[in-house]
């Protein structure tokens, strides 16, 4: 592997963190969807999922932040190409973030598959 390969992958890494950077500074819904998951990968580890529902989990989970990530990029690509407003820079938009709805919906549903029987048997011990 030569120099310019070694400088090529740690400048890709630079750019890649910078725009992660970016997303979490400017979207709102990015610093939840992190929340979310750091929630939900601490209770699986409380719960200690098996092998299978651990990577479920943590695939629901990439889904959702890089659906937000991509949203983000479409929006300063909209932003750049169409500063004022015109309706099909907002159904761009409106698409977009109907990706990040659809991934959120199915990682509500796998989270409650993997989580909600052990937080009914929890509940019944409980109560
Ligand atoms: N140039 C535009 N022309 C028409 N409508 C627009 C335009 N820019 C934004 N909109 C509308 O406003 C909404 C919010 O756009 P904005 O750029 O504020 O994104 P946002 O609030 O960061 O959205 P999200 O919550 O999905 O991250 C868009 O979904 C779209 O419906």
């Amino acid at each position: 592997m030569g120099e310019y390969q070694k400088q090529g992958f740690w400048r890709s890494l630079n750019q890649a963190w910078r725009g992660l950077l970016h997303t979490w500074r400017t979207q709102g819904h990015m610093k939840f969807h992190v929340g979310a998951g750091i929630g939900v990968l601490f209770s699986a580890w409380w719960w200690q999922v098996s092998r299978f529902e651990w990577l479920i989990l943590i695939a629901a989970i990439g889904c959702v932040i890089g659906s937000e990530v991509m949203n983000s990029a479409l929006e300063i690509v909209v932003d750049m190409v169409q500063p004022d407003f015109h309706p099909l820079a907002g159904m761009a938009k409106d698409v977009a973030a109907g990706a990040v709805l659809v991934t959120t919906i199915q990682a509500i549903a796998i989270g409650l598959i993997v989580f909600f029987p052990r937080f009914f048997l929890l509940a019944s011990k409980i109560f």
